[in-house]
């Protein structure tokens, strides 16, 4: 395509808003996209999602792990027993050992606890104990790396309210007292060769009462508890699948301070149904996103700077509000991102909007980038305007080309209605200091890289040039 030409086909795509056009995406098209701007993003720790397992001795807590692990096999799951952190016993307490109560919160190391988790929180390896329950020891150890997913398991795990602190669900293995103790008594007598005696008088004088006085009482903190613990596969794959998407979901916001999903609403999920809906008409497509897209750009509008103002109300008070941003402009990511300048307008009168053209050019991920910006946009925020963050690639190359053009990095929101994680990733990973404001975020996206669920082309969809359109207005003619 000839450079001239793709400045006339921008300037009558888009009507011009201000001077300054500028034509230098060829010459920049080669050099590629910049690098990371900031080391910053190399130091972006994730935050591992954490989940509490507690329960009386034998309830399953294990069993319930290990099946939980299983079907994660997707993502780095590690598994912390509070078994690993019982205290090692003195030769007292070891001559004996059938007067010490390990089912007391006094018989774990909760301070050694914390330290590993926050050492793994930190994205940092860790050595975890390997307890022995024959020899009541816990001299070997295990190197346990940093994990998507930590599961923290044991008896008294939401005993201490720091440990509690650091979990993102809590469940509760919840079994009849009887079947945990006829399980007891096997494990104990088969694979710990505990005499039945040891085992039943450990159980009435220490296990039991604590279960009662220490155990149960968490109960309460738990989000979910399961009964009958790994015979029941409904609850286990209900709680996996709510770990996919709280992985693939909020916790992004977590992990990236800077991301922001709006504040889901029934309204917001109808609005939401009706545009993904493939069935639905072009007018009702239009008219949803455009509700859509004024909500995110109300919100994104929200994190611009403000200063305090005060004004003099009809009844002669005073009151102190704030003045609005005033170096602002919109960019929108030609085409689908033409469709948010309305709303842009509508809620900053007059505000300039500029303009980026990025082209895919066959299947070598290169990308042609034109530009109509204004001339003075280093010293505005931008508004970075496209409804779809897919892979992240357009968005590495908009954001690119307005740092190249001084803008600062935490001078840009990017607004769209969608948002994939991996686009997440990687727009936030390169470019920590800028805000995205999404109304949903994605599953993910397909062999394809389209987004999943998603709502299809939606340039297509909302200017009304998808095969059906086009067939209507060649029929009607
Ligand atoms: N649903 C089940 N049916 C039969 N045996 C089970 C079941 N769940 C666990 N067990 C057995 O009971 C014992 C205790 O289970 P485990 O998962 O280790 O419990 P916990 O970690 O809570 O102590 C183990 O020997 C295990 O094999
Ligand atoms: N040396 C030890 C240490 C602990 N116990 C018992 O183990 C139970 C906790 O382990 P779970 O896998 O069942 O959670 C607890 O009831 C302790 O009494 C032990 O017998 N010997
Ligand atoms: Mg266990």
């Amino acid at each position: 395509m000839e450079s001239k030409s793709v400045a006339d086909l921008i300037e009558a795509s888009s009507g011009v808003h201000f001077s300054g056009f500028h034509m230098n995406g060829l010459q920049e098209r080669h050099s590629g996209v910049e690098q990371a701007t900031t080391s910053a993003a190399d130091n972006i720790v994730m935050q591992p999602f954490v989940i509490g397992v507690a329960g009386g001795a034998a309830s399953g807590k294990t069993t319930v792990c290990d099946m939980i692990i299983q079907q994660l096999h997707d993502q780095r799951v590690v598994l912390v027993n509070q078994d690993s952190f019982y205290h090692n016993l003195t030769p007292e307490e070891h001559a004996r050992v059938h007067e010490y109560n390990f089912d007391h919160p006094d018989a774990f190391d909760t301070e050694k606890l914390l330290a590993s988790m926050e050492k793994l929180r930190n994205g940092q390896a860790v050595d975890i104990p390997k307890y022995d329950f024959k020899s009541y020891k816990n001299n070997q150890h295990r190197r346990v790396n940093p994990s998507d997913v930590i599961i923290l398991e044991g008896i008294l795990i939401f005993h201490d309210p720091r440990v509690r602190e650091l979990m993102n669900m809590k469940i509760f293995v919840d079994t009849d007292a009887d079947v945990r103790l006829a399980r007891r008594i096997r494990r104990d007598t088969v694979e710990k060769n505990r005499d039945i005696g040891t085992v039943l008088d450990q159980y009435s004088k220490f296990v039991k009462p604590a279960f009662d006085d220490f155990i149960l009482p968490t109960k309460k903190y738990a989000d979910i508890i399961i009964p009958r613990g790994g015979d029941n596969h409904v609850a286990i794959d209900l709680i996996v699948q709510h770990i996919r998407t709280k992985l693939g979901q909020h916790d992004l916001c977590k992990i990236y301070p800077n991301l922001y999903v709006i504040h889901s609403t029934f309204q917001i999920r109808g609005m939401h149904t009706l545009i993904r809906d493939s069935q639905t008409t072009k007018h009702d497509f239009v008219f949803y996103a455009d509700r859509l897209i004024r909500l995110v750009v109300e919100h994104g509008l929200g994190h611009l700077p403000f200063t305090e103002k005060q004004v003099v109300t009809p009844t002669e008070s005073v009151y102190t509000g704030v003045d609005f941003c005033k170096r602002l402009c919109g960019v929108s990511v030609i085409r689908s991102g033409e469709s948010m300048e309305n709303a842009l307008r509508a809620c900053c009168k007059g505000i300039k909007i500029g303009k980026i053209l990025i082209h895919r050019e066959g299947d070598n991920g290169q990308q042609l980038v034109y530009e109509k910006l204004p001339q003075d946009i280093s010293d505005r925020h931008v508004l970075l305007l496209d409804p779809i963050l897919g892979t992240g690639n357009s968005a590495v190359q908009a954001i690119s080309l307005l740092l190249r053009k001084g803008v600062p990095e935490s001078n840009i929101i990017f607004l769209n209605l969608i948002s994939a994680p991996q686009g997440i990733h990687v727009v936030c990973k390169r470019f920590p200091r800028i805000k995205i404001v999404t109304s949903e975020i994605e599953s993910g996206l397909n062999g394809d890289y389209r987004v999943i669920p998603g709502m299809g082309e939606f340039g297509d969809r909302y200017f009304g040039t998808d095969d059906d359109d086009w067939q209507e207005v060649t029929h009607s003619t």
